[in-house]
C-alpha cells in the first residue's frame, strides 16, 4: 500500500485545483518531483488525482445520497477528502479498509480531528455497493433518459454530453463508449521527430510503434523524459491525432514550390516541432507564430523562427506561405482525457466566444496562403460549431478556396469521416486519440 504521504500529495494538488484553479497537469508533475515520489506511487498518485476529478460529478452524486446534508455544507477539505475516498473505492481496487482508514487519517492530518468520524461513516456507506450499483441508484434510467443517464454515469456537464452527442451525429449510439474513454487515462505517446529521432530508437527504449502515425510510439508507462530521445529534444510527447494532422498538412499534395510553412497558433509547439522537423528535410523552413508570448518561448526550444503575433492581424505578406496550419484555440472537449478539470470549468458560452476567433484565424491563414496553397483548420474539439460550423461559414463566404480530401493523406486510419465531405474527425473511443477535427482548403 502506497504510504500515506502519497495520499497526502493528492490531497495537495485537489486543494490547488479547488482553491487556486490550478490546472492539475502543471501542478502534479513538480509536486511529486519536490517530495520525491516516484515509480509506482508517482503512478498511483496520478492516477488518484486524475480520476478523483475525472469523475467528481458521480462520485458527489454518490456521496450526497450518503451525507444527510446538502454537499455545499459539507468543508469543502472534508469533500476532497471523501471524493479521493471514493475513487479508491470504486475505480482503483483499493481494499475498504485501506480507502476507508487512510481517508480517515487524511482528514485527521489535514482538516483535524472532529470531522474524522463523519467521514468514517459516510465511506463505509459508500464501500457497500460497487461502482455499477452506485450508477444504477443514482444515476437516470438509461432507457428513459439516455442524456441524464450519461451525465451522471460518465461525470460529464449535460451541456457537454448533449455538444458530443450532436457531434457524434448518426453514430450518437457510441455515446458512452465516447464518453467512458474521456475518464481513461490516456495512453503515453512519443513522436519520433523526423531527422532527429526513429520510431526503432523508441521501440528499442521499451515503446510500441502505432499503426496510425508513422512517428508515434506508445510506452507502457513510467517517466518518458527518461527516454534519452525525449530528454534530448529528438522526440516529444504528443498525441497522435495530432501527429496525423500535422503530417497530413505536410503530406498534402502541392504544386510548385514547398519551402515556406507557416503555423499561426503554435504555442506550446507540438505541431510546430513535427512540422518544422519535415519542413527541414525538404529544405524549407517553418515560421511559427503565437499571440502569447509565454507560449512562444515553449515553441523556440524545438522551432528556430518563432514570432509572438496576434493571427488575426497577420504581420505577413499575403499569398506567401506554400502549407499553413491553424490549430486554432477552442474547447478542448475533445480532449478531456489529458485536462481532468476541464470538463468542470468550461461554459457553453465560451464555445460562442471562440467561433468568430476561429472564423478570422482561419480567415487570415487562408489569406497567408499561396494560389495552390494549403492550409489545415485543426481543432481538438469535435463540437460541431467550431468544426462543420467554421469551415462552413468560411467557405461560404469566399470564392477562392476549395476543400480538398483529407481522408487519403491518413492512410492508417479508418472510420474517421468528419461532418464535411472530406474532413477527418477523430476520436478517442475509435482511435484512441483526441478527438482532433481537421479540414484541408486549398487557395485557387
Ligand atoms: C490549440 S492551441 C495550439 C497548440 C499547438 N499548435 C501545439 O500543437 O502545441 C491554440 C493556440 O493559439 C493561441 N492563440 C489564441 N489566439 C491567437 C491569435 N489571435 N493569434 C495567434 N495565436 C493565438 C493560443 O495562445 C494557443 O497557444
Amino acid at each position: 500500500m502506497p504510504a500515506d504521504r502519497v495520499r497526502g500529495a493528492a490531497y495537495d494538488v485537489l486543494t490547488a485545483v479547488r482553491e487556486q484553479d490550478a490546472y492539475t497537469n502543471l501542478v502534479l508533475p513538480p509536486l511529486l518531483r519536490a517530495r520525491q515520489i516516484t515509480g509506482r506511487d508517482a503512478a498511483f498518485a496520478t492516477e488518484l488525482v486524475s480520476g478523483t476529478i475525472r469523475r467528481q460529478g458521480l462520485y458527489d452524486a454518490v456521496l450526497a445520497a450518503n451525507v444527510d446534508r446538502p454537499l455545499a455544507k459539507v468543508d469543502p477539505g472534508v469533500l476532497d477528502a471523501l471524493r479521493l475516498g471514493t475513487h479508491q473505492l470504486l475505480a482503483m481496487r483499493v481494499p475498504t479498509h485501506a480507502a476507508v482508514g487512510t481517508t480517515v487519517d487524511l482528514v485527521r492530518r489535514k482538516v483535524g480531528h472532529r470531522p474524522s468520524g463523519f467521514a468514517n461513516a459516510v465511506l463505509r456507506k459508500v464501500a457497500r455497493h460497487d461502482l455499477d450499483g452506485w450508477v444504477r441508484r443514482v444515476a437516470p434510467d438509461p432507457g428513459s433518459d439516455p442524456l441524464g443517464y450519461a451525465e451522471v454515469a460518465h461525470a460529464h456537464p449535460r451541456w457537454v454530453v448533449e455538444a458530443l452527442a450532436e457531434s457524434l451525429g448518426d453514430r450518437r449510439d457510441e455515446l458512452d463508449a465516447l464518453l467512458a474513454a474521456d475518464n481513461d487515462a490516456p495512453r503515453v505517446t512519443l513522436v519520433a521527430r523526423p531527422g532527429l529521432a526513429t520510431v526503432d530508437e523508441l521501440v528499442a527504449a521499451g515503446g510500441t510503434a502505432s499503426r496510425q502515425s508513422r512517428y508515434a510510439v506508445t510506452l507502457p508507462g513510467g517517466d518518458p523524459a527518461a527516454v534519452p530521445a525525449v530528454a534530448e529534444g529528438r522526440a516529444g510527447v504528443q498525441d497522435e491525432g495530432s501527429q496525423l494532422v500535422a503530417t497530413a498538412l505536410a503530406d498534402a499534395a502541392l504544386d510548385g514550390t514547398d519551402a515556406r510553412w507557416l503555423d499561426t497558433c503554435a504555442g506550446p509547439g507540438g505541431k510546430a516541432a513535427l512540422l518544422a522537423a519535415l519542413a527541414t528535410e525538404r529544405g524549407g523552413l517553418l515560421l511559427a507564430a503565437e499571440l502569447q508570448h509565454h507560449r512562444a518561448v515553449l515553441v523556440r526550444s524545438a522551432v528556430p523562427r518563432v514570432v509572438t503575433v496576434d493571427g488575426t492581424r497577420p504581420a505577413w505578406r499575403s499569398g506567401t506561405f506554400d502549407r499553413v496550419m491553424v490549430d486554432a484555440p477552442c474547447s478542448g472537449l475533445g480532449a478531456l482525457r489529458r485536462r481532468p478539470e476541464a470538463r468542470w470549468r468550461k461554459q457553453a458560452a465560451d464555445v460562442d466566444g471562440l467561433v468568430p476567433l476561429q472564423e478570422t484565424l482561419l480567415d487570415r491563414a487562408l489569406d497567408a496562403a499561396r494560389p495552390g496553397g494549403v492550409v489545415a483548420y485543426v481543432t481538438c474539439s469535435p463540437v460541431l460549431a467550431e468544426t462543420r460550423g467554421v469551415v462552413a461559414a468560411v467557405l461560404a463566404r469566399r470564392d477562392d478556396v476549395r476543400l480538398d480530401d483529407a481522408a487519403p493523406l491518413l492512410p492508417g486510419v479508418t472510420d474517421a469521416a468528419g461532418p464535411l465531405p472530406g474532413t477527418v474527425q477523430l476520436w478517442p473511443h475509435r482511435h484512441g486519440t483526441d478527438a482532433m477535427f481537421l479540414a484541408l482548403l486549398r487557395r485557387h
